[in-house]
């Protein structure tokens, strides 16, 4: 079951705070999408609309065509998990995998308690006394087990430590081979998930930025290497987002794409061309630099 996701003109009001501001876009259902924007972009308001936490101030938000907010159909079929407090929550994990199983028609407990395996997640013992990695992962089990068709993991992965983390995005992917749906993974940890992302969308200050394609955002820019000097000589005129030297080589990150010629002639000079990552692209775009 596939569910598509859109936002029209949408925006989020806390008093006189406007957390989100006029947004509009469209998520196809079935891919695993990176929802990027800095502290106080507004991710998690944004998000917290799509899983029936609030209506939005003004626009509308529709999944599968439908308004979320108080219909239990679309509520059922969207998993929204994020930094839980389970401070005062004494159900052991195994029965609060039952208990979630219990309300998500599509769980599969059996791929939870593998899961939980896989973290090495203590079956017995209360959530309140799991330590803030595994509380993590308890939530990522959740969230993959659930296999709703709308599944959004708003940086709950922040606790876990490197190779807790690895096993996750390991487990994504294979899952999302077996059982396509989308996931919306907010994070700012963009250098160690790019590569799980079809689609990336930045949000700044509350405003869409930009959504695309992983493929074609990073190709918009290339990473220029080779002897200091012959760099130095090649960039002026260009974009550079970014420099970095060591010893003699220097590297050099600039954004808008280079003529066959630039190309020709870089080459030439004995310096190497490569693709920019997301995360160079990110920081460019909510850098302050951009005086937004
Ligand atoms: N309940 C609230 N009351 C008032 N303001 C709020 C509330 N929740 C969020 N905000 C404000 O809305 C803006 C967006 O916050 P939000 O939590 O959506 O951002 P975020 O992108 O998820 O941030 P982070 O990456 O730091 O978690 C911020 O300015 C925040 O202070």
């Amino acid at each position: 079951m596939n569910l598509d996701i859109e936002f029209d003109r949408v925006s989020i009001r806390y008093g006189d705070v406007e957390a989100v501001k006029d947004m509009s876009f469209r998520l196809d259902g079935g891919k695993i999408y990176g929802l990027l924007g800095r502290n106080g972009a507004g991710k998690t308001s944004l998000l917290s609309v799509l899983a029936s936490f609030r209506e939005p101030s003004s626009g509308t938000v529709k999944v599968g065509g439908e308004q979320p907010f108080e219909n239990a159909k679309i509520m059922r079929e969207v998993s929204f998990l994020y930094d839980i407090d389970y401070k005062d929550e004494s159900d052991k994990v195994k029965a609060a995998i039952e208990t979630v199983a219990g309300y998500r028609p599509r769980f599969d407990t059996e791929y939870a308690l593998r899961l939980a395996r896989n973290f090495n997640l203590p079956l017995d013992k209360p959530l309140k006394e799991l330590s803030k990695g595994m509380q993590s992962a308890f939530n990522v089990t959740i969230g993959l087990a659930s296999r709703s068709p709308v599944t959004i993991l708003d940086e709950v992965y922040l606790g876990m430590d490197a190779p807790t983390r690895e096993i996750f995005y390991r487990e994504l992917l294979e899952d999302q081979e077996r059982h396509p749906r989308t996931f919306i993974l907010s994070t700012h940890l963009v250098s160690e998930m790019d590569y799980l992302f079809e689609e990336v969308i930045i949000i700044h200050k509350g405003r869409f930025v930009l959504q695309d394609d992983y493929e074609s955002l990073t190709s918009r820019g290339v990473s220029i290497t080779g002897p200091a000097q012959k760099v130095d000589e090649f960039t002026p005129g260009l974009k550079v987002l970014n420099v970095q030297q060591l010893g003699s080589t220097k590297s050099a990150i600039v954004y808008g794409e280079l003529s066959e010629e630039s190309k020709h002639a870089a080459r030439r000079a004995g310096l190497e061309l490569g693709p920019i990552s997301l995360q160079d692209l990110f920081i460019h775009i909510t850098g302050e630099e951009q005086g937004t």
